[in-house]
């Protein structure tokens, strides 16, 4: 049995925003309750928030075991010192390296984690707390390399079709909260939403001579589905359309690569990356996977399955506004070559991505796109074939 090394009460109140060291960290809770965040190195993890009159000393010990002692005094300081922002919606959070990152806690009890860098979903955990997205264990969380996993967004270019670096330049900048945004056309009656904005830099217009307004809205359901929402203002003042290509490269968490099917892109057109783009007609039933595949699917239904056999949970990916689908796994060589992708990693993640790519869209100045990614989950007792598809595909 090991203790973990405990900070002092006085080292917790002289902590700065939203503090993090290796023991704890300070954060804003909901409603904007301080709360101090412990994380023992065997994974678990106590959240404490301070009182009025005392402070508490909490500590994980050995196997995951909780104590706390109360404290005289008062932990003020502590208190005032987080700059980290917070709504009733959201909590914003230190995440690797310093990174900031909004935690979205559904009342059901799903969640799911979204860093500024990117602006990018890193995490989505069900009502059980499992996690459904993949994230590289070797993920480089330190600009300017996008994070490797989650839903990285590419805009304005998808992969190098264009004179961009791969996938463009959204996954690899800063965005901001928006607590102001627009109206939004649908209602969410969730509560767990947050929306960011992502404006162009200088340095960006050089590169890309636009003036953009990217609004991304991420929020949960009562059904513990995660839902992106993509709005995408042409703010040009020159009077200048631009026209753009966009996919949420979505990393889906497998367990095993080689029992994993997809359904809705049967009979389908597709773009082979691995064969210079040459187009070819998917035959024959569902995708299944046994080397690397690396396809732009197009004009794919608004539904799509991912049918994860040994998990027996099917994802069920609904899109709107993103005609195509991009699907990738790099397998084992390509694995080998990505330093920030684990050898074996491949075998425990698929990228299906709801996509804008053979017909960019192009937006005159003033005019707006929306493109809305949906991803839930259901169980599924499928077993060699004997899921019916259209009862995953067709079904509500
Ligand atoms: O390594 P990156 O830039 O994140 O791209 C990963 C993959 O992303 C996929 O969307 C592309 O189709 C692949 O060609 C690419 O290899």
């Amino acid at each position: 049995m090991s203790t973990e090394k405990i900070p002092s009460p006085a080292s917790a109140s002289s902590s700065s925003s939203s503090t993090t060291s290796s023991n704890y960290e300070v954060s804003k809770g909901f409603n904007g309750l301080d709360k101090v965040i412990l994380r023992d190195a065997r994974g678990s993890s106590a959240e404490c928030r301070f009182g009025f009159a005392k402070s508490i000393f909490v500590a994980i010990v050995g196997w995951g075991v909780l104590i706390s002692i109360a404290f005289t005094g008062s932990p003020a300081s502590a208190s005032s010192s987080s700059s980290s922002t917070t709504s009733s919606n959201y909590e914003v959070s230190k995440g690797f390296n310093g990174l900031d990152k909004v935690i979205l806690r559904h009342a059901r009890g799903s969640s799911a984690e979204v860093y500024l860098y990117g602006g990018q979903v890193t995490s989505w955990k069900n009502d059980q707390a499992e996690e459904l997205l993949f994230l590289s264990s070797k993920a480089i969380f330190k600009p300017p390399k996008a994070i490797r996993g989650g839903i990285p967004l590419c805009f304005p270019q998808f992969s190098n079709l264009g004179p961009l670096d791969s996938h463009g330049f959204a996954r690899n900048r800063f965005w901001t909260i928006d607590d102001n945004p627009p109206p939004f056309p649908t209602n969410t009656s969730s509560k767990a939403f947050v929306d960011l904005i992502l404006k162009p830099s200088e340095d960006d217009i050089k590169i890309w001579p636009h003036s953009f307004e990217f609004r991304l809205r991420v929020a949960l359901g009562p059904g513990g589905e995660l839902m992106l929402t993509s709005r995408i203002r042409n703010t040009n003042n020159d009077g200048k359309p631009f026209s753009f290509t966009f996919a949420y490269h979505t990393y889906f968490s497998v367990s095993d690569i080689s029992e994993v099917r997809v359904e809705g892109l049967e009979t389908l057109d597709y773009l082979d990356n691995l064969q210079k783009r040459k187009r070819f007609t998917e035959q024959g039933d569902a995708l299944t996977f046994e080397s690397e595949v690396d396809r732009i699917y197009l004009s794919t239904p608004t539904k799509i399955a991912i049918l994860d056999h040994e998990k027996k949970r099917t994802f069920v990916l609904r899109k709107d506004g993103l005609p195509d689908s991009v699907v990738w796994n790099p397998w084992d060589k390509k694995a080998k070559s990505m330093p920030d992708f684990g050898d074996d990693e491949y075998k425990h993640m698929l990228c299906v991505e709801a996509a804008a790519i053979e017909k960019p869209i192009t937006l005159k100045p003033g005019e707006e796109w929306k493109g809305r990614l949906e991803l839930s989950t259901v169980p599924s007792s499928y077993r060699s074939g004997q899921l019916d598809p259209r009862k995953v595909i067709h079904g509500s």
